[in-house]
C-alpha cells in the first residue's frame, strides 16, 4: 500500500496556484527535521496574547448538535484541566540521536526534494509513503493527539492550521488575507493550504506523514489527492459540540489565538458541519475501511489507546505490502 494512487476524476494539474499562494510558498515555513519535543515553537512566537480578557463567567450557548454528526457521551469531570496545549507542532518527529552536519542536512533536503517531484500528477510522490489525516471539530482533540502519535511513531506532523499561522504572523498581504478568513471561522483557499502542506513534506525528506486538520472540505481532500496522494488513513476524532466548545473556551484563556473566542468557535462550528463533516462521507465512499471514528471525550491517555491500536494496524498493512 502506501499513499494509494487516485481512482478519481479530478486532473493532476487541476489546482492552479494563485500568485498569493506562490508568494506564500517562497517565505513558508521552515522544516525542521526530527526536533524534540521540548524546543517545538509555543505560541509565544507571536501569537500569545493577542485576545482581550476573557469573561470567566460565559455560559455554555445552547446549541444544537451537528446534523449527521457524531453523537458520543458527555464531557468527563475534570477534562480539559490537564493539559495546557496552545499549538501544535507545525512539524514534529522524534530528536535523532545526533544532528547531521548543517552540510549533510542540506543536501538531504535537495535530494529528497528531487526526488519528491517526479513523476508528476496523481501520484506523484514517487517513494512508498504513508500518510494519515487527523480530523476533526474544532477542539476535538486533534493536536493532542498528534503529539501523543509523533512521540510513539515517529510521524512528521503537519499541522494545517499551524501552517496558516506562521503565515498571518509574517503579516504580509497573504498572511492578513489568512488571518481575516480565520477570525471568520472560514476556510483559507485549498491552494495556499495545500501549497504550504506539499512544500515541508517535500522539505521534510521523510515518508511517514501525519496531517492534522487538512482537508476540511471535499475539494481540498480532491485536490490533496490529485497532487499529492490518497490518504492510508482518516482518523476521525468524535466529540459533541458542547464538549469541543468548552475545550477551545478554555484553551482561548491562554492560548492568544484570534479564533478561540466564543463568536468565532460558532462560525467555525458552521463552516465544521457544512464544510468538513462531508469529507468523511467522501473517504467511506472511497474506501470503507479508510475511517477509523474514535470518541474523544474520554481523558486523552484513553484515547490514544484506541488510536495506537488503530495506526499499529494501519502501519502492519503498510508494511506488509
Ligand atoms: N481527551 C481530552 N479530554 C480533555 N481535554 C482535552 C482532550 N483532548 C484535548 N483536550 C484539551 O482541549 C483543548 C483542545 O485540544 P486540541 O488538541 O488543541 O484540539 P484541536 O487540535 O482539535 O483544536 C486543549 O486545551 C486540550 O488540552
Ligand atoms: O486546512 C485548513 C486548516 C485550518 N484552516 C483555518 O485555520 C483555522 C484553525 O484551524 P486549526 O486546525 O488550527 O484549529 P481547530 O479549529 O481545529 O481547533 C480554521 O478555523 C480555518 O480558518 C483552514 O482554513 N484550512
Amino acid at each position: 500500500m502506501g499513499c494509494r494512487q487516485s481512482t478519481l476524476a479530478t486532473e493532476p494539474n487541476q489546482i492552479k496556484k494563485s500568485k498569493e499562494a506562490d508568494d506564500a510558498l517562497e517565505g513558508s515555513p521552515r522544516v525542521e527535521l526530527a526536533p524534540s519535543q521540548a524546543n517545538r515553537p509555543q505560541s509565544a512566537d507571536g501569537v500569545r496574547g493577542t485576545d482581550s480578557p476573557r469573561d470567566n463567567t460565559f455560559k455554555l450557548q445552547p446549541i444544537p448538535p451537528f446534523a449527521g454528526g457524531p453523537q458520543v457521551g458527555q464531557l468527563p469531570a475534570g477534562s480539559g484541566k490537564s493539559e495546557k496545549k496552545t499549538e501544535h507542532a507545525v512539524v514534529a518527529a522524534p530528536p535523532p540521536a545526533k544532528p547531521p552536519p548543517l552540510r549533510r542536512l542540506k543536501s538531504a533536503l535537495k535530494s529528497a526534494s528531487k526526488n519528491f517531484d517526479k513523476p508528476a500528477g496523481i501520484g506523484s510522490i514517487s517513494t512508498k509513503r504513508t500518510v494519515v489525516f487527523v480530523l476533526g471539530g474544532p477542539g476535538c482533540g486533534k493536536g493532542t493527539q498528534c503529539e501523543r502519535i509523533v512521540k510513539e511513531f515517529g510521524f512528521v506532523h503537519l499541522s494545517a492550521g499551524d501552517l496558516l499561522r506562521l503565515e498571518v504572523k509574517k503579516a504580509s498581504p497573504l498572511g492578513k488575507k489568512c488571518d481575516a478568513l480565520m477570525k471568520e471561522g472560514k476556510l483559507v483557499p485549498v491552494e495556499i493550504t495545500l501549497g504550504l502542506i506539499e512544500k515541508a513534506m517535500k522539505a521534510s525528506g521523510k515518508k511517514l506523514f501525519l496531517i492534522d486538520g487538512f482537508p476540511r472540505a471535499i475539494d481540498q481532500a480532491k485536490a490533496f489527492e490529485a497532487k499529492i496522494c490518497r490518504p492510508d488513513k482518516v482518523l476521525f476524532l468524535e466529540c459533541p459540540k458542547e464538549v469541543m466548545q468548552q475545550r477551545l473556551l478554555k484553551r482561548g484563556e491562554s492560548s492568544g489565538r484570534s479564533d478561540d473566542n466564543e463568536a468565532t468557535i460558532i462560525k467555525r462550528f458552521e463552516t465544521f458541519e457544512k464544510e468538513s463533516l462531508p469529507v468523511i462521507g467522501h473517504y467511506n465512499s472511497i474506501d470503507k475501511n479508510i475511517v477509523s471514528k474514535v470518541s474523544s471525550v474520554p481523558p486523552p491517555d484513553q484515547v490514544y489507546k484506541t488510536i495506537q491500536e488503530i495506526l499499529r494496524k494501519t502501519l502492519e498493512a503498510q508494511a506488509s505490502t
